[in-house]
């Protein structure tokens, strides 16, 4: 049983990628000072803004510049710092990436992004990352002295089965970088992070950017921090700010022993196991 402090910075990343990146730093800086935070995440693309006109212009190899400066923060504030996620290049092809350090600066983790945003509701948002961005094809967990945690990236939320091996795999807490827009965004987002919730009986947290009306890209914002009975902890507004909540990991087992469903799992119908999670 162990009980942690998470913070979720909602940053409005705009075109100045420095500037971007520098403000992070001081995000990050306040959610240790003012919330205490032991694990601090990003949203999606913090150091660019979101779309796919811009993963080229914005990528950087990893290690690079922006994950240089993550690394220190970690190291400084002695946290888990999640890093959203940005564009990477590596080998000539462009990635949506998030990148994981230890209280030591160490990298521990890094998650391409799997599941590419690929979508067309006509008449309100087409949307084509494959276009531009290769897909992950690895998983993404790491351990904590407070529990094991899981990261994906926005569409990733959308399929339950993801969730579902984070979760056999043993994580307590799987956190999202991700951008929903203001289509899809008020009818799933909170409604997706309280189904993954629910359906693993674990802490899901989801950490956008914040809106910018102006940009070609709207994100709905509303990151949120929903618990193992998939109620909402905490959830920002639209606007830059930093949310917080306790992960408790003893409501999981208190969850998981009042509402039996990992035990009752008919295993000889269905299979959960995904060699990337025999760890
Ligand atoms: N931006 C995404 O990756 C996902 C999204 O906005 C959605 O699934 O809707």
């Amino acid at each position: 049983m162990s009980k942690f402090k998470l913070a979720l910075v909602q940053l409005k990343a705009g075109l100045d990628k420095k500037e971007n990146v520098s403000r992070a730093l001081q995000f990050i800086k306040r959610a240790v000072s003012e919330h205490q935070a032991k694990v601090v995440s990003l949203p999606e693309c913090f150091n660019s803004p979101y779309g796919t006109q811009y993963f080229a212009q914005y990528a950087e190899s990893i290690p690079g510049p922006t994950t240089d400066a993550l690394s220190a923060a970690a190291k400084e504030h002695q946290i888990y710092l999640i890093g959203g996620s940005i564009p990477e290049i590596s080998e000539k092809k462009l990635y949506n990436t998030a990148t994981v350090f230890g209280p030591d600066g160490r990298l521990i983790a890094t998650h391409r992004k799997v599941h590419l945003f690929d979508i067309d509701i006509p008449g309100k948002i087409t949307f084509q990352e494959s276009a531009v961005l290769s897909s992950g094809d690895k998983f993404c967990t790491f351990d904590t002295e407070f529990c094991k945690i899981g990261v994906a990236i926005c569409y990733d939320i959308r399929f339950a089965e993801m969730a579902m091996c984070y979760a056999n795999a043993g994580c307590s807490l799987i956190v999202y970088p991700g951008a929903f827009n203001m289509t899809t965004g008020p009818k799933h987002w909170t409604l997706l992070q309280r189904a993954r919730a629910v359906d693993n009986q674990l802490y899901v947290a989801g950490v956008s950017p914040a809106r910018d009306e102006q940009a070609s890209y709207v994100s709905y914002a509303h990151s949120s921090i929903v618990n193992p009975w998939g109620e909402v902890l905490v959830e920002a507004d639209e606007t830059e700010q930093i949310i917080a909540a306790d992960i408790d990991t003893s409501l999981i087992e208190q969850v998981r022993n009042q509402i039996p469903i990992m035990k009752q799992r008919r295993r000889d119908l269905y299979t959960l196991d995904s060699p990337l999670m025999r760890l």
